[in-house]
């Protein structure tokens, strides 16, 4: 078990760098501490599996270090570095049964037989694969050998970490929420460092304590799930994270104030001097903007109303541009005028992308 440290870590494919659009992976200060549960989340291309592959060991960065608590490991290989993986496809000896399967890790690192016989029990009951357990692998569905694969990823108490590279892929969807949660619960009985990369942001939210988000090659924002929700650092996080994501507009600030075309919109904090020569937007996620009659807010066109099951969201259009907003339960609307409330609490003001933190009415920077 340990903490690991990316320090002033970078990796280019390219044999010659010049700028950071040569790097896969820009550079990234990070510690993961000992015993959380993280997730590696983003989109296709963003330098996840990079990442995973730097720690695992098979890809050497260009740049910085990697340490396993206070111990340099940037050179050392794989089976030096004492990690666990558990990847995409299932990684199982077909003709060995699941009990062989899950003991294998253990048989070949000499840990004595009536430890390995508990230890196999118990990862096969927190898996739910104790009625399998003598079975041969290569009968079961691709499902029940994914489970395999976890579990022998498991099984070690003494690893470092436990990387997972998008372990659910060919889980049947319904499973796949039910091992979602039976992995968080299995951290919690384990107590071992767990990394978990994937471009899905509900198995991101439900497994982790604590989320990376990467967009291009950058780490963009780390943080609780709550934190990712309500205060988006990035507006690719804003975008990326809900569902819908987060509303971006083009807007001029003025003190408090914000203007969306002529509209003005009451903000909680007041920002000062922001660089002109800076995009700047505002965002707001759609369950902080209501759907009211027209006059009661912003004036906009309502184009449909979907029922999502927890909420009903209204698709309307402001100026051309597409928004997402929730509508109260009371409220009924004829016709397509309508007009957004804000929620000021809940109005974030970015520039070039990045949160701008802003002063709270007394003066107090946020
Ligand atoms: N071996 C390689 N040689 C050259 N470029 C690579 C190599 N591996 C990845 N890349 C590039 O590095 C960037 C990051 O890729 P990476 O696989 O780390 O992203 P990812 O977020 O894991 O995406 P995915 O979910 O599709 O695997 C991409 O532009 C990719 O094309």
């Amino acid at each position: 078990m340990a903490r690991i440290t990316l320090d002033h870590l970078a990796h280019a494919y390219r044999p010659d760098p010049q700028g950071p659009q040569d790097y896969a992976l820009k550079e990234i200060n990070h510690v993961w501490s000992q015993g959380g549960a993280y997730a590696l989340l983003g989109p296709s291309g963003c330098g996840k599996t990079t990442l995973l592959n730097i720690i695992s060991g098979l890809v050497r960065p260009t740049r910085g270090r990697i340490l396993f608590d206070d111990r340099d490991v940037t050179d050392l290989p794989t089976e030096a570095r004492n990690i666990a993986q558990v990847f995409q496809f299932p990684v199982v000896y077909d003709t060995m049964t699941v009990r062989e399967n899950l003991a294998f890790p253990l048989k070949n690192r000499g840990v004595p037989r009536e430890r390995t016989a508990s230890r196999v029990e118990e990862i096969a009951r927190l898996l739910d694969l104790g009625r399998v357990l003598d079975r041969k692998a290569s009968n079961l569905t691709a499902d029940m050998k994914q489970k395999i694969s976890l579990g022998r990823g498991l099984v070690r108490s003494d690893v470092s970490a436990i990387l997972f590279d998008e372990p659910l892929t060919v889980i049947d969807p319904h499973l796949k929420w039910q091992l979602r949660s039976t992995l968080k619960e299995i951290h919690r009985a384990l107590d071992i460092t767990m990394i978990y990369v994937t471009h899905d942001q509900t198995e991101a939210l439900t497994f982790a304590d604590k989320v990376v988000v990467m967009h291009d090659g950058a780490v963009v924002q780390t943080g609780t799930p709550e934190e990712l929700f309500e205060r988006p650092a990035h507006t690719f996080v804003g975008h990326f994270i809900g569902s819908p994501g987060m509303n971006i507009l083009p807007c001029r600030v003025d003190g408090a104030t914000a203007y969306i075309g002529d509209e003005a919109v009451a903000l909680s904090r007041a920002y000062r001097a922001l660089p002109q020569s800076q995009r700047i937007e505002l965002g707001i996620r759609p369950e902080f903007l209501r759907l009211q009659h027209k006059g009661a807010g912003l004036p906009v066109r309502l184009r449909r109303i979907d029922d999502i099951g927890r909420a009903r969201i209204a698709r309307v259009e402001m100026s051309g541009r597409p928004l997402t907003a929730s509508v109260p339960d009371d409220i009924t609307i004829e016709g397509d005028e309508a007009a957004l409330a804000f929620d000021p609490h809940h109005v974030h003001i970015y520039a070039d992308g990045h949160l701008v933190a802003g002063e709270a009415a007394g003066g107090q920077v946020r």
